[in-house]
């Protein structure tokens, strides 16, 4: 496999203290990976590291197997970096602020500026002043400049902030066919998980400065999916009768008298009628979807680091 971006026990620290600690990433050719952890968790400062501008204070980065982007400067022409919308010119419109970006990347065409302001939907901005743009217009103008000179490699500081939920959408679906069609690589941060989770192979959850978990999507649908929370006085009856009487079997026993059943959701009277006719009392019945965000406060606190209050 083909290793676009590495990171070995890279830290930061700021006075003393430690505002990245050890992390270690490995992210292949073409994966979306998203970074993400609350306010202050050392995002932007590790995203910083990863696009060169920030100094580590140990550890290692290598972009397509090199050390070091200062001495290999041409490796900036596979990097498409978006740290919100800063170094735009107010006063130039949308599409000469992106043509400056065009010739400094050394790209012939202007077509790509056309291209680049067509996949993020600000074709009728074009000639807009940068000044006069919405704040999310801004925000798509500085992924249009991540994208157009279509780098192999990109490195997105939360995209989503100021965008509404259809912009952040469109954003997320341009990235996904990015990733599919291109085979872009794209590391991407964010607070709020459920927008990142759809497009998102991998997700790094940073707390504190530290990667705690590293979660595929596959462990992210399972540990986010649907059950019926069942609670009896008599789990080993219920879950004999479960299975003989409903062939249910995808089901855990979490504690004495607590099931969770991960099937047939929509039989919820039935379960709740067999426990009556058998005479096992019925505590609790109830389906569940646990939400994402549930998921990772529960991992935060599984690792000794519970969100602040
Ligand atoms: N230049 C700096 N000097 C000193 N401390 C810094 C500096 N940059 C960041 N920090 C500190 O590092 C910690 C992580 O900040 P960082 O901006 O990386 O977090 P973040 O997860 O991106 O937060 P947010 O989501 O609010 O942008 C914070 O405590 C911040 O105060």
């Amino acid at each position: 496999m083909t290793y676009v971006l590495r990171t070995a026990s890279l830290t930061k620290k700021y006075k003393g203290r430690n505002v990245i600690s050890q992390v270690d990433l490995t992210i292949p050719r073409g994966e979306i990976y998203a970074v993400l952890g609350k306010s202050g968790a050392g995002k932007t400062t590790l995203l910083r590291m990863l696009m060169g501008l920030v100094e580590p204070t140990g550890g290692e980065i290598e972009w397509f197997g090199q050390k070091s982007l200062r001495t290999n400067p041409r490796l900036y022409e596979k990097i498409g970096i978006m740290i919100g919308a800063s170094g735009f010119v107010p006063h130039l419109t949308a599409a000469e602020n992106l043509d400056i970006h065009r010739m400094l990347m050394g790209v012939p065409s202007r077509r790509y500026v056309d291209e680049a302001l067509d996949n993020v939907n600000l074709t009728a901005a074009r000639n807009t002043r940068f000044a006069k743009l919405s704040f999310g217009m801004k925000q798509r103008l500085g992924l249009a400049r991540a994208l157009l000179h279509q780098p192999e490699l990109m490195l997105l500081d939360e995209p989503f902030n100021g965008l509404d939920s259809q912009e952040m959408k469109q954003m997320c679906h341009l990235l996904g066919s990015l990733s599919q069609s291109r085979k872009t690589t794209i590391v991407i941060s964010s607070r709020v998980v459920s927008v990142i989770q759809p497009i998102a192979r991998r997700i790094g959850v940073l707390h504190e400065g530290t990667m705690v978990a590293e979660l595929d999507d596959d462990t992210l649908a399972l540990k986010t999916r649907q059950y019926t929370r069942l609670r009896v006085n008599d789990d080993k009856k219920a879950s004999f009768l479960l299975e003989q009487y409903m062939a249910i079997h995808d089901y855990t026993v979490m504690q004495p008298g607590l099931i969770l059943i991960y099937e047939q959701m929509e039989r919820l009277p039935d379960i709740a009628r067999l426990m009556v006719e058998h005479k096992v009392d019925i505590l609790e019945l109830c389906p569940v979807q646990r939400k994402i965000e549930d998921y990772m406060i529960e991992l935060m606190r599984e690792n000794g680091r519970g969100p602040n209050p």
